[in-house]
């Protein structure tokens, strides 16, 4: 399964989810906290008769339970200032007491029997080790909501939010402002008591129940769970693509740097492939073909400048003898070894090629007739002086010329040409010169068989 297709699916389950939790949660998910005399919670009754050294006179609270029912019966005086009667269901022992936080409403249905207004007060008692001693119950926060319960014994549903904390409580606790909010989160204690009126006489409450009704899970916890995953969902699809991201960029990157090797490495065999069709490869020198454009830059800048350039042609003497006497492989040695000797003998700018067979031709640019004749001298002499393969003894003529002023470069190479040819017609191992404006040969003679030199 791909990656979006994942994330798809996710979505498409967490979407699901949300709208069914909330559904649920709207029209479900309830929790209650059902109490009865049956429940099994311990159950006492109070009055303020209790705890007097002598209780004649004062209110006096007895306990009848019948089935699922508490009751209590009360005789109220008026002796106590503040004369009540009062119903304890200990729900846990302190300090722990349970949380009915989760909770948001109590369903109370009781039946009230007796004189005056009927008013009974239902006190959920709160522990915070703040302000609260686990052995004096009077010491738990008195959260609490009066109410004249409905003749017949029907229910009544009372929000949480309806409650509030006695103002007298919080007086003689001397609880400070911050921690005088409602607070039902450790409630030990729940209570219903006759408190708040002061009609004497025989009050009887039966309470059938005292349900607490919630959510499983508030609105409120649900959506900041709920929001929580939509972001974990997101941050986990936002670090996958990223991922994924980054990971197609660094393919994309070596592709790239594959791309640039190749074009690299084609470049490279390019520039040897144009190398190596421009050079001689047996004596490592420039062929005709790479030189053809330096010589006509040559040639454009001695026109415009007005400065010299010479050429020399240069042969080999009755190198076909060298072959037939020596082999082919020798007179490959011979040409390798004469390119090498000239080349040591020439500069920078200067140009060295193998213009074809054993002919080689020299371009000397700046340099003039009687220059370029003397170096060709050199030359000549340096070939008479080696020792060359197998031996031998060789020499070479060579024929000298410069560039007329606005003279073809075709003119230029066959003066040059004429030069040679003259030296090899007039003896061999020699240099001809000749400026332009000499007279040209008629042509070359013909070399008789035997290799002699012919006179014209
Ligand atoms: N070994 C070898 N021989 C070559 C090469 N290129 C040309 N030759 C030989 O060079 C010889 C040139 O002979 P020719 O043109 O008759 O002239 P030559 O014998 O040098 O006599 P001259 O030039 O008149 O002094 C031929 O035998 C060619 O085969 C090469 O690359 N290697």
């Amino acid at each position: 399964m791909s990656l979006s297709a994942f994330h798809r699916l996710g979505m498409l389950v967490m979407l699901l989810l949300s709208v069914g939790l909330l559904a649920w949660q709207t029209w479900g998910m309830d929790r209650v906290l059902y109490i009865d005399a049956r429940s099994g919670y311990p159950i006492s009754v109070v009055s303020d008769g209790d705890g007097q050294k002598d209780p004649t006179g004062y209110s006096r609270a007895s306990y009848h339970p019948d089935g699922h029912r508490m009751r209590m019966n009360c005789t109220l005086t008026t002796r106590y200032d503040w004369p009540y009667c009062e119903l304890d269901v200990t729900l846990a022992k302190a300090p722990d007491g349970i949380d009915l936080a989760d909770y948001d409403r109590v369903e109370i249905k009781l039946d009230y029997q007796g004189p005056g207004r009927r008013q009974v007060r239902f006190v959920a008692r709160n522990f915070d080790p703040a302000y609260s001693k686990v052995e004096t119950p009077e010491t738990w926060k008195n959260n609490l909501v009066s109410f004249t319960p409905k003749a017949g014994g029907e229910e009544v549903s009372i929000p949480f939010d309806l409650f509030s904390v006695a103002e007298w409580w919080l007086d003689d606790h001397h609880i400070p402002l911050l921690q005088s909010a409602v607070d039902l989160h450790r409630v030990p204690m729940i209570s219903l008591t006759t408190a708040g009126f002061k009609e004497p006489g025989e009050h009887q409450i039966s309470i059938d129940y005292i349900a607490f009704h919630g959510k499983w899970i508030s609105r409120e916890k649900l959506a900041t769970l709920l929001v929580l995953c939509w972001i974990l969902l997101s941050a986990i699809a936002l670090i996958q693509d990223q991922a994924r991201l980054n990971q197609s960029l660094s393919e994309s990157r070596q592709r790239e740097h594959a791309l640039r090797d190749l074009a690299d490495t084609l470049h490279l065999e390019k520039i040897q492939i144009s190398e190596q069709a421009q050079r001689d490869p047996l004596t490592g020198i420039r062929n005709r073909a790479g030189v053809l454009e330096e010589l006509l830059r040559a040639s454009e800048h001695a026109r415009h400048s007005g400065k010299p350039l010479a050429m020399v042609f240069v042969d080999i003497d009755h190198f076909k003898e060298v072959n037939d006497t020596h082999g082919h492989e020798v007179g490959d040695m011979v040409l390798k070894q004469f390119a090498q000797l000239l080349g040591t003998q020439i500069r920078s700018g200067d140009y060295l090629v193998r213009w074809g067979g054993e002919e080689l031709v020299l371009f000397f640019p700046n340099a003039a007739l009687d220059t370029a004749t003397s170096r060709a001298e050199r030359m000549r002499q340096s070939v008479t002086e080696v020792i060359w393969p197998a031996g031998m003894r060789i020499t070479a003529s060579f024929g000298v010329t410069v560039m007329g002023m606005d003279e073809q470069i075709s003119q230029f190479i066959r003066r040059a040409d004429d030069a040679l040819y003259e030296a090899k017609r007039t003896g061999r191992n020699r240099v001809v010169s000749k400026a332009p404006g000499d007279s040209m040969s008629v042509g070359r003679t013909p070399k008789t068989t035997d290799g002699e030199d012919q006179e014209t």
